[in-house]
C-alpha cells in the first residue's frame, strides 16, 4: 500500500489551486504526510518541479492571467515525468474552464483527471452546472467508465458513491460522509490527497487511486464520528486529525469497494 510509502518519503507535492482552499489543502497534505508547496511563478515552476513527487492542477479560481503557469506546470511536470492530477473545477458551469481543460487534456498528458460527476461529464459531453456544485443524480460509475475510455487518463468520479478507472477497469467505493460537502474544499483536497498517493508513478494503478479515496473517505467518517464531528467548524478541523492519525489496517478494514468491470 501507499500510506505509509509516502509517510516514510514526504513526497514534494507542487499544487497550483484555488484561492479559497490552499491553506486546508497545504494542511490536509501535511496532515498526510507529503510535502506541500504552492507555486504559480512561471520563472520558477521547472524548479520546484524537476523534485516534485508530483504536480496539482485545480483550475477553481481560473483566470487569464493564471493559465500560462498552469500550462508551463504541466509542460514541466511532463518533461521531469512527474505525474500531473487535474481537477476541473465547475468546468461544466463555463465554456471559459471547459475550453481550457480540454486544451490541457489535449496538450499534455495528464495521469488522472479527479471531479464531481457534472465536472466529468462535462469533458465528454454536453451538460450544465450551478458554480461548482454537482448533479447528484449522475450515475459516477457510467460516467467514470465513458471518461476514462474516451479521454484515455485514469478518473476519478466523486459524489456519494465514487467510481475509479484506471487500467481499462472501474471499482465503485461508498465510504465517505455528507459533512464533505458542508466544508469548502472536500474535492479540492481528495485531489491534492489523489497527487500524493500517486508520486513518482505517471500511469498510476487502479489500487493506488482506490487506496487514496478509501483513505480520505474513512478518515472523513471518522472524523463525523468525533466530539461535535457533523457541524461544519468541528468537522474540518476533526478531518485533518484523523488525516494525520489513521493507518493502513484502518483504511484496509474499512474501505468498501466493489468492482464492476
Ligand atoms: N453524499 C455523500 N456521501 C458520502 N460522501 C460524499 C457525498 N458527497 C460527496 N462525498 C465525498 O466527498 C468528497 C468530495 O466529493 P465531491 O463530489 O463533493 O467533490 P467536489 O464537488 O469537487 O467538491 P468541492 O468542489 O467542494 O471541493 C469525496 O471524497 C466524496 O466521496
Ligand atoms: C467555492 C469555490 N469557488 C471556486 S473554487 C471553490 C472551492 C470549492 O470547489
Ligand atoms: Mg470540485
Amino acid at each position: 500500500m501507499r500510506l505509509n510509502q509516502i509517510r516514510q518519503n514526504n513526497p514534494l507535492i507542487i499544487c497550483l489551486t484555488n484561492d479559497v482552499v490552499k491553506n486546508f489543502t497545504a494542511n490536509g497534505l501535511l496532515a498526510l504526510g507529503a510535502s506541500p508547496a504552492m507555486a504559480t511563478e512561471v520563472e520558477e515552476l521547472e524548479d520546484f518541479i524537476k523534485h516534485a513527487g508530483a504536480v496539482l492542477i485545480n483550475i477553481g479560481s481560473l483566470t487569464k492571467e493564471s493559465m500560462p503557469s498552469m500550462e508551463k506546470a504541466a509542460e514541466a511536470a511532463n518533461k521531469f515525468g512527474v505525474p500531473v492530477v487535474l481537477d476541473p473545477v465547475a468546468c461544466s458551469a463555463t465554456a471559459f474552464r471547459k475550453n481550457f481543460c480540454l486544451k490541457l487534456i489535449e496538450n499534455y498528458d495528464i495521469s488522472v483527471i479527479r471531479g464531481n460527476a457534472s465536472e466529468l461529464k462535462g469533458l465528454i459531453e454536453e451538460a450544465t452546472m450551478k458554480g461548482t456544485d454537482s448533479d447528484l443524480s449522475l450515475d459516477t460509475v457510467a460516467i467514470a467508465q465513458a471518461a476514462g475510455g474516451q479521454l484515455e487518463t485514469a478518473v476519478i468520479v466523486t459524489g456519494a458513491q465514487d467510481a475509479v478507472y484506471a487500467q481499462g477497469k472501474v471499482k465503485k467505493l461508498s465510504n465517505g460522509t455528507e459533512m464533505l460537502t458542508k466544508v469548502t474544499g472536500g474535492g479540492c483536497l481528495l485531489g491534492a490527497i489523489v497527487s500524493a498517493f500517486i508520486y513518482n508513478e505517471v500511469e498510476p494503478t487502479l489500487d493506488d487511486l482506490v487506496e487514496a479515496v478509501s483513505y480520505y473517505n474513512v478518515a472523513a467518517e471518522r472524523a463525523e464520528s468525533l466530539d461535535n464531528g457533523t457541524l461544519p467548524g468541528h468537522f474540518q478541523i476533526n478531518l485533518l486529525d484523523m488525516l494525520n492519525s489513521i493507518d493502513e489496517n484502518d483504511v484496509a478494514e474499512n474501505m468498501r469497494v466493489e468492482e464492476v468491470s
